[in-house]
């Protein structure tokens, strides 16, 4: 049997048949694939192909029209994203996401950004009483645990000379990095990322892709993430998935995928019927 009818223990999320339409547009059309578990799988395609949908499908911020998406965790538990509210895909099913547009809290300092992200961890130890956050029972225990994972994360994001400044004054590829670090302080096993390399300088871009390799070595967390980028895509995946309006039109490793002329096609805007002279320039080159 094919990864794809079955679910091996090496699958973390699995997206089968979804579709998304708004009105009358169908922006994902009967879309399916897979992430492994300690993977770096990228998302890819055209604008518009899809891709922030197929996010916003995942994170709860849609629901889709049609569809499935599991997410089975490595104790062999499942979690049926579709069907849950937003916060439980958080907390529950352990999916963190970054957007494609920053969205920190600019006003408060970088080391608050990530005790907020822990907020629900926290109020959880105070038994949400007033004794309890006045340092009866676990509370005090668990805000020392909550700085201590923040401190990890700002020596990661090589943003701890800087945990005491506010979020906005960062640079912008440090606003990104906050952004993961924030992320992974909600100790996610799938860390989604839309578009983290955006409006990077190639400096920022290298410290970026360290970052990424780094959470999957230390921590295992695997990574689903939208990238325009293909320095950042073919230098750091393990497996791609290519978008063209809304239907998967490539999947496998990143130098499959960046041979396949249908690819090549997409991404040079080619109407359809020139694809068969693309496939031909291609196979031609290859020989
Ligand atoms: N909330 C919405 N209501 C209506 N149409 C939407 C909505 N969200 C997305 N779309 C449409 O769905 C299609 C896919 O959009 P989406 O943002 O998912 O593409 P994308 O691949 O992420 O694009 P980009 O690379 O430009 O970010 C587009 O035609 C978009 O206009």
């Amino acid at each position: 049997m094919s990864p794809v009818e079955t679910m091996s223990n090496d699958t973390l999320l699995k997206v089968e048949h979804l579709s998304m339409k708004f009105g009358g547009l169908m922006a994902i059309n009967d879309l399916s694939f897979e992430a492994k578990r300690g993977d770096i799988t990228a998302l890819i395609g055209p604008n518009g192909a899809g891709k922030t949908t197929v996010f916003n499908c995942i994170t709860g911020f849609y629901k889709p029209t049609m569809g499935m998406i599991t997410m089975n965790h490595k104790d062999g538990k499942q979690h049926l994203l579709e069907r849950l509210p937003d916060f439980r895909i958080t907390r529950e099913a352990k999916v963190a996401r970054t957007f494609q547009n920053i969205r920190l809290f600019s006003g408060l300092t970088v080391l608050e950004n990530l005790l907020v992200a822990q907020h629900n961890k926290l109020m959880k130890a105070s038994g949400y009483t007033i004794l309890g956050l006045l340092g009866i029972g676990g509370y005090k225990k668990e805000a020392a645990a909550s700085i201590e994972l923040a401190r990890h994360w700002l020596e990661k994001a090589d943003l701890i000379d800087r945990a005491d400044d506010p979020a906005g004054d960062l640079p912008y590829g440090a606003q990104r990095r906050l952004e993961i670090a924030r992320a992974m302080c909600t100790g996610p096993e799938l860390l989604c990322l839309d578009e983290p390399a955006a409006g990077l300088n190639p400096r920022e871009s290298l410290a970026l892709n360290e970052l990424l390799r780094s959470i999957r070595a230390d921590t295992g967390t695997s990574i689903l993430l939208i990238e325009h980028d293909m320095s950042v895509v073919m230098e750091i995946s393990d497996h791609v998935v290519v978008l063209e309006y809304g239907q998967k039109i490539s999947d496998g490793t990143p130098e499959h995928v960046k041979n396949d002329p249908k690819v090549i096609a997409a991404y040079l805007g080619v109407e359809d019927e020139e694809v068969e002279e693309v496939i031909a320039t291609v196979e031609g080159g290859a020989h």
